[in-house]
């Protein structure tokens, strides 16, 4: 019998706007005890940094050279993914809506998405090499990740839901209700965010060998099972059975 440790596992998960992505993602990683990384929560924080640094965000140049000297620092640990810019925590202030609003703007900026994709790469490659810096390797989550960033992940997943399902989700998160006005006043930063975002990425269908998880019927709880079984099945690693 081989005593040899596993290798380290990359687990990709891309989706909509309140498909449950970084929720999910983050209690896949606790329990396989992997690291974690939210990269929308990077062009949240590019997006914080320009209008700190006061540049127009339809000044795609001037935007792309900022982010390419942004101090971040991403946190990776699932239990506490800090977020800090220059020293500053900004983990709550890039969740607000006045970011949410203008974050597509600076997500489909060509040049920002090569340079933080190269960050990114760079991150799950850290725990590839064996940094493991958290576990055995590195759940990461976005729009663009089974696709362009990690198309060599051990693990593919779409994980989507109805549009009626993540608005619903995103106005009791946001608005603590899910009636029709909080419905309404959440449709920007899910349905529109997600037409302006679709320009430059896609992430409404699953590419080739990307498993299909559909939350709409399924509570919390069920998706992280469903997607834990996923994991298992596609990357073929029996020692994670039951985790
Ligand atoms: N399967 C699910 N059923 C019900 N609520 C969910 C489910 N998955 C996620 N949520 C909740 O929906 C909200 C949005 O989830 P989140 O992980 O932020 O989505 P995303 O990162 O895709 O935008 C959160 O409040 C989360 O707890
Ligand atoms: N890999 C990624 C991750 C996020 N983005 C964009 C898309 C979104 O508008 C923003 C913020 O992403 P985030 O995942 O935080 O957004 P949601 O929580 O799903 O609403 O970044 C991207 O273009 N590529």
């Amino acid at each position: 019998m081989s005593t040899a440790a596993p290798t380290a596992l990359v687990v990709a998960i891309d989706g909509p706007s309140g498909s449950g992505k970084s929720s999910v993602s983050k209690a896949v990683a606790r329990a396989l005890g992997l690291a974690y990384l939210d990269t929308g929560a990077m062009y949240r924080a590019a997006t914080w940094w320009c209008r700190e640094q006061g540049v127009p965000l339809d000044d795609a140049a001037a935007v792309a050279a900022v982010v390419r000297a942004m101090p971040l620092v991403m946190g990776v640990d699932p239990e506490a993914p800090g977020v800090h810019v220059d020293g500053t925590d900004v983990g709550a202030a890039i969740r607000r809506t006045e970011i949410s609003s203008i974050v597509s703007a600076v997500a489909t900026n060509l040049e920002v998405r090569a340079e933080l994709g190269r960050l990114q790469r760079a991150a799950i490659d850290a725990e590839r090499a064996g940094g493991f810096s958290h576990g055995r390797g590195i759940v990461a989550e976005g729009r663009d990740i089974t696709t362009v960033v990690a198309p060599d992940a051990d693990v593919r997943v779409l994980l989507t839901a109805s549009e009626e399902a993540r608005l619903a989700r995103r106005a009791l998160e946001v608005h603590g209700a899910a009636d029709a006005a909080a419905v309404e006043a959440t449709r920007d930063q899910v349905v529109r965010r997600d037409a302006d975002d679709s320009a430059v990425v896609q992430f409404h269908v699953a590419a080739d060998g990307v498993a299909t998880v559909d939350s709409s019927a399924l509570d919390f709880d069920e998706t992280v099972r469903a997607v834990l079984d996923v994991v298992v099945q596609a990357s073929g690693r029996v020692d994670l059975v039951g985790r």
